[in-house]
């Protein structure tokens, strides 16, 4: 009997805290919403140790915060989400550390394409980004289930980088420019009687086909199938980018609230929309002239 008045007064917090956004959100989106946040989910380990929870519970908590993230931002309107996960440095934690976390990442992958999973309840398509060779096979395999069974989901997406850094995403990025453009150098070089390398430098535009751009560049990087990022958010009051999303960030707003990952809520989401929206204007001027 106790049980279900718990379950009761449960479900009724439920529906007044979800009462209590609709109408939070309905205000906000009278002004512009971001399209796209990024979050670095930074001090699970230090909630962990702040809370007294056993070693691993930190990133239990922080899963369970990204799971209310991505419904707030969804229920807002913001389609894209991206989190960053594991970074090709966190490699060098202690060996049962990284084992744990993959351990972690690929139970929460799992019940993330359940049946009744947010991703499924609200149709959210899954990308994971990142270098995920260097992932085991049974967290890889997790991951690429993941893409297929949410890839006819269009509501919202949500980017999972792992074994991820933009260093490492923008070298990858540049030699599948190198290799695509020497690829269309070589079938041109083929159909062109007499072309060749030395005499194509000689013509100024077939010169400037030779050299790769930006926009070469952009076209190869994991992320470019989503747009650049509007904020990106990291928790526990470091201000640092480490190594996530250099190449997307040029114009984006950084917000660094003192909350570890595990603690963050609506409030903050709400603040840095507010902040947003507030500096629109000027954002927006400055990625016109990028
Ligand atoms: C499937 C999926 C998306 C799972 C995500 C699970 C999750 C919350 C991963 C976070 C991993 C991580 C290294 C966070 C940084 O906190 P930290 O460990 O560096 O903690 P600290 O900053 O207190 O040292």
């Amino acid at each position: 009997m106790e049980a279900v008045n718990g379950k009761q007064v449960g479900h009724l917090f439920d529906n007044i805290s979800s009462f209590f956004r609709q109408c939070i959100f309905s205000v906000l989106s009278v002004g512009p919403v971001p399209s796209h946040i990024a979050f670095i989910m930074d001090g699970n380990r230090r909630y962990s140790k702040k809370q007294n929870l056993l070693d691993g519970d930190g990133h239990k908590a922080g899963f369970s915060a990204l799971i209310n993230m991505l419904k707030y931002c969804y229920e807002l309107g913001v389609k894209y989400i991206t989190v960053y996960a594991f970074s090709i440095d966190n490699f060098r934690r202690r060996p049962e550390e990284v084992e744990s976390l993959m351990k972690l990442m690929q139970e929460k992958i799992d019940e993330l394409i359940k049946e009744e999973s947010i991703a499924n309840h609200l149709g959210i398509r899954i990308y994971f980004q990142g270098n995920l060779k260097l992932l085991s096979d049974p967290v890889r395999s997790a991951a690429e289930r993941a893409m297929v069974k949410t890839a006819g989901h269009s509501k919202a997406v949500l980017s999972v980088c792992v074994a991820y850094t933009s260093t490492d995403e923008i070298v990858h990025a540049v030699q599948e420019s190198c290799e695509e453009k020497w690829d269309e150098i070589r079938k041109r070089d083929a159909n062109n009687a007499g072309g060749n390398l030395i005499g194509l430098e000689e013509n100024g535009k077939d010169k400037d086909d030779h050299l790769i751009g930006v926009t070469n560049v952009d076209r190869h990087m994991y992320m470019a199938v989503v747009p650049d990022p509007d904020i990106i958010i990291r928790t526990s009051g470091e201000s640092r980018l480490s190594n996530f999303l250099l190449w997307q960030s040029a114009n984006c707003l950084l917000y660094s609230p003192t909350a570890l990952w595990p603690e963050i809520g609506l409030r903050h989401l709400v603040w840095v929309v507010l902040d947003f929206q507030r500096n629109y204007l000027y954002l927006k001027e400055k990625k016109k002239q990028a």
